[in-house]
């Protein structure tokens, strides 16, 4: 019997987005409705011009463009908008539970405060749960391209609100700021009972990834580049400390020149707890269920690769232990369904 298309599979199972940036889901559209709206001049003609611009070259040269993006975004209402369009999408995909990386500090240094920017995303998120069920979760991310001292700041003015934060992240240049800068801050949020994870070896070397493990991350985002390091591979693999893995960003910015050279096949081989997420999809070109997709017939994972890449991101969510094991039993549910062609 033929199997039915993986790509049938991959529609069907109920999955997690563990690495995703809100601030990365601005698509086009809705960036030139803001900016017309909230009277922002964008240096590019119309949304064509504007896709045509997201050829990058590295890290960097994107950011440069998210944070310029982002400075449409600025009041409450365009916060939800910005979260409850992404929620939609990634329902489309079968989302079930998202963890959100949000940037305070891409807003707070423009003068949009922070209680405006939490309140458009929880109205989101709210919104999301009541409607489809969907649950989430919310990681503050540090620029780690500023200093210690401004992510004390903002970690200053997040305490009101610390119900609603589930944890903290590290992201932007990754270069040059490794994850000891933020060695004092880091210890303050495990302090305060946080879960902390941090972007380590998208652009930078296993050593950053070394160093995001001494902060206590409890998952590193990326990572890919730890597979230069064989002892570092064997202690992520024994620990089955989680990698939330983008590969169509790993592309669109330079980190693989084809998908067909993308580690996620090998990550899975030496037993990594590997999952799949779109990091910013609407600057890379696609959702979690297109890299999902892009990988599978790139790298030519079979149904119990992405069965396997589906459970890590239960197991590496925050969810408790009693669901991830009931969503775990569902895509055991689908598979077998999908198996016998029903
Ligand atoms: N891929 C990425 N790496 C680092 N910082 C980011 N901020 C948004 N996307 C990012
Ligand atoms: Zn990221």
């Amino acid at each position: 019997m033929t199997e039915p298309a993986v790509a049938a599979l991959i529609a069907r199972l109920p999955k997690t987005e563990l690495h995703l940036h809100i601030e990365g889901t601005l698509e086009p559209e809705l960036m030139f409705e803001l900016a017309g709206k909230n009277g922002v001049t964008l240096p590019y003609a119309d949304v064509a011009a504007l896709r045509a611009a997201y050829d990058f070259s590295d890290l960097q040269s994107f950011l440069d463009l998210y944070y310029a993006g982002a400075g449409v975004l600025q009041d409450e209402d365009d916060f939800y908008r910005l979260t409850f369009a992404y929620l939609e999408r990634a329902h489309q995909d079968k989302v079930v539970h998202t963890e959100i990386f949000f940037d305070p500090q891409t807003h707070t240094a423009r003068g949009v405060p922070f209680a405006v920017v939490l309140a458009g995303i929880r109205r989101a998120l709210a919104d999301a749960h009541a409607k489809w069920g969907m649950s989430s979760r919310l990681i503050l991310s540090f620029l780690r391209h500023l200093s210690e001292e401004d992510g004390m700041a903002t970690l200053e003015q997040a305490l009101p609100w610390l119900d609603a934060i589930d944890g903290f992240g590290l992201d932007s240049s990754e270069v040059g700021h490794p994850p000891e800068k933020f060695a004092r801050l880091f210890e303050r949020c495990r302090a305060l009972g946080k879960l902390v994870v941090a972007h380590a070896g998208e652009e930078g070397p296993p050593g950053y990834v070394w160093q995001a493990l001494a902060l206590g991350v409890c998952r590193v985002d990326h990572g890919v580049r730890a597979l230069e390091d064989d002892a570092l591979v064997e202690k992520l693999a024994a620990s089955r400390m989680p990698l939330t893995v983008c590969p169509l960003s790993n592309l669109k910015l330079c980190v693989v020149d084809t998908l067909a050279h993308h580690p996620l096949k090998k990550m899975l081989a030496l037993g990594l707890c590997a999952t799949v997420n779109s990091d910013d999809p609407s600057y890379f070109g696609g959702y979690v269920g297109d890299n999902y997709v892009a990988c599978q017939q790139a790298l030519s994972l079979d149904a119990d690769d992405i069965v396997q890449l589906v459970k890590n991101g239960f197991e590496a969510s925050w969810l408790p232990e009693a669901e991830q094991a009931r969503y775990i039993a569902q895509v055991d549910a689908e598979l077998q369904a999908w198996r016998e062609g029903t």
